[in-house]
């Protein structure tokens, strides 16, 4: 194992015990001097290594001299030998993982024999800090008072408002006051050079309004035309922050492992960053949304039309929809036509898992890649001379483009399980017309090990776009008559959450949470475009670090000490 320098060893306090504590560029390490004398020489077995703990550097939120806790400790220890020698103490706040993917703040305190040393200490850990400069310091934040239960608001402020103070990150809060306010502000008004990134507190659909408007921003700023489905979008600058207070919060649980506003406030502190696709969905040559998550047609479009109508129950109103949905057992009739990811991208069914650092998501493929030209060209005409386009036509239950795996609480491995956050491509699940029961079959998968598209009334395909033409025309929505085009200035989109009038033989699609405007799209995988304050899901509990032991070993010349 490589060595790490050490850059301060000193023998300090924590609690009552003696440990001598080190830092590196990466590790603050501590163990108990006491048992390694006993032990004879340095650490090095495993059984001994259990004893000495470590944090990295880069998941510090921060480090601060101990005033008022450490006057009460020691009078707590008034008898103490230990405190009277070392009364002064500095406090490391860290990140501790408490399983489920869960991420709590610890502290840890050492006190000190005096005030230079100490001050030494927490010098030399900010200077450390100063080092990560992937951190953000000021953020712009957007509450949606009114998403899930109501509580982002109480969210906000009471968990996730200290954990900011405490890693000295500015924050900026809006509450909205209306549907779209935070995608408008973002759009036309907000001084984004002041920020490093934005927050939504809220659900899927509060993140969509961060998302039109920062893309429509970032757009408009490069002269990108959005309304042109083949325009080469901008990747946006700006990376985005969930605190889940929604009712499914799946792209924070599909991002994070988990929806809990805690581990999301920590994930944005320490810096993380992970990019995320995003589908552009055209009507004709108009621009209707961007979607992030799902896009359901059939069946997920019917849950969410309904839905809207008992928004009072609160997150419970998907789980009404859904039973009513599954008993009306709709089908819808029209074309499916896609064009197929190259195969070197993997497949859907082949179980291997988009996690934290997934090899398949690093490898972009950029515009002087042969492997997208291949794709490119495929688009136009395979070598037999037919085009890349598979067309399927048919009676559907549902059509489902996830573009990533869509794990939720309600269903933990998502819709595609091994669908991927930032491939350039999503996974395309097509239901066939079938029995109720195997219909029920099928969903009941969403919740167990089985396998979802096992079943022969399901396919599923990897892909780059797609298109869907339903079979009889579609009548105009009722929005579209009565909306004047540039009332809001964001006049091709949709506005949120409306109410479309079909005829019975359409479904609308569900667009992360959205009801679309038409039932016919043309879709396209946007590699990229976004960035979050993520990581993806961590592999279960692994904290992979460099050894905190290696920093015991005796160095060749003394290290800077401190005791
Ligand atoms: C017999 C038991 C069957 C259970 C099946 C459960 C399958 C659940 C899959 C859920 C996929 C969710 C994809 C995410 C969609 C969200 O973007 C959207 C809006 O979220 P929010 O803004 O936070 O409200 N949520 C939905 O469309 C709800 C779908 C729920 C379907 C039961
Ligand atoms: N102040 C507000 N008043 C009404 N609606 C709002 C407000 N702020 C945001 N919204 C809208 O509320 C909808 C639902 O928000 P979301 O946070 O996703 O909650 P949920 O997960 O419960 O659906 C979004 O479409 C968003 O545009
Ligand atoms: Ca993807």
């Amino acid at each position: 194992m490589e060595k790490q320098q050490r850059l301060l060893s000193s023998k300090l306090f924590q609690k009552s015990r003696q440990v001598e504590v080190a830092l590196s560029r990466s590790v603050l390490a501590w163990r108990e001097v006491e048992k390694s004398r006993k032990r004879g020489s340095g650490f090095s077995n495993s059984s001994e290594t259990a004893r000495s703990h470590g944090v990295q550097v880069c998941e510090i939120l921060s480090v601060h001299k101990t005033e008022e806790d450490h006057r009460s400790t020691r009078s707590k220890n008034r008898g103490n030998q230990h405190f009277l020698q070392y009364p002064h103490a500095f406090t490391v706040s860290y990140v501790r993982r408490t399983g489920q993917h869960q991420w709590r703040c610890s502290d840890i305190t050492f006190h000190c024999a005096s005030q230079g040393v100490c001050d030494q200490w927490i010098e030399a850990i900010n200077e450390q800090l100063s080092l990560l400069t992937n951190r953000p310091k000021s953020l712009l934040v957007y509450i949606n008072p009114y998403g899930g239960k109501r509580r982002g608001k109480r969210i906000y402020e009471q968990k996730v408002a200290p954990l900011f103070r405490r890693a000295c990150i500015s924050a900026d809060v809006i509450v909205t006051e209306y549907a779209n306010h935070a995608r408008d502000h973002l759009k036309t008004e907000a001084n984004l050079d002041k920020y490093d990134g934005v927050v939504c507190v809220g659900g899927d659909g509060m993140f969509s309004e961060i998302l039109h408007g920062l893309v429509a921003r970032t757009q408009a700023d490069h002269g990108v035309d959005q309304n042109q489905p083949d325009a080469e979008l901008v990747p946006c600058f700006l990376r985005i922050g969930i605190i889940p207070a929604g009712s499914t919060d799946c792209i924070c649980f599909a991002t994070i492992g988990t929806s809990d506003p805690v581990s999301s406030a920590l994930h944005i502190i320490v810096g993380d960053s992970q990019p995320m696709d995003v589908c552009s969905v055209h009507h004709d040559d108009i621009l209707l949304r961007y979607s992030v998550s799902l896009l359901g047609y059939g069946f997920y479009g019917d849950v969410l039309t309904d839905s809207e109508r008992k928004r009072w129950l609160g997150p419970a109103r998907y789980d009404l929809s859904g039973v009513k949905t599954f008993l009306s057992h709709n089908y819808y009739e029209g074309t499916v036509s896609f064009l197929p990811a190259e195969d070197t991208m993997g497949h859907p069914r082949d179980k291997l898992r988009c996690r934290s650092g997934c090899r398949v998501c690093q490898h972009k493929p950029s515009s002087e890649d042969g492997e997208w030209e291949m794709s490119e060209e495929k688009e136009k005409f395979t070598k037999d001379g037919s085009s890349g386009w598979s067309v399927i036509h048919g009676k559907f239950i549902a059509i489902n483009a996830a573009n990533m795996s869509c794990a939720c609480p309600r269903s933990p491995k998502g819709l595609s399980p091994s669908a991927h956050l930032a491939d350039g491509t999503a996974d395309l699940i097509i239901v066939r017309k079938c029995s109720r029961l195997d219909f029920f079959r099928h969903l009941l998968r969403h919740t167990n090990k089985d396998d979802q598209f096992d079943h022969p009334f399901v396919e599923v395909h990897r892909v780059r776009k797609f298109r869907f033409q339903p079979r009889h025309q579609e009548l105009v929505s009722l929005e579209d008559l009565s909306e004047t085009p540039k009332k809001t200035g964001f006049s091709p989109m949709c506005t949120a959450r409306t109410t479309c009038s079909y005829s019975a033989s359409h479904s609308s699609w569900n667009c992360d949470g959205e009801i679309l405007p038409h039932a016919a799209i043309q879709v396209s995988v946007q590699c990229q475009l976004i960035r979050l304050f993520a990581r993806g899901i961590e592999e279960q509990q692994q904290c992979v670090f460099e050894d905190p032991c290696t920093l015991w070993a005796p160095e060749p010349s003394k290290p800077h000490s401190a005791d």
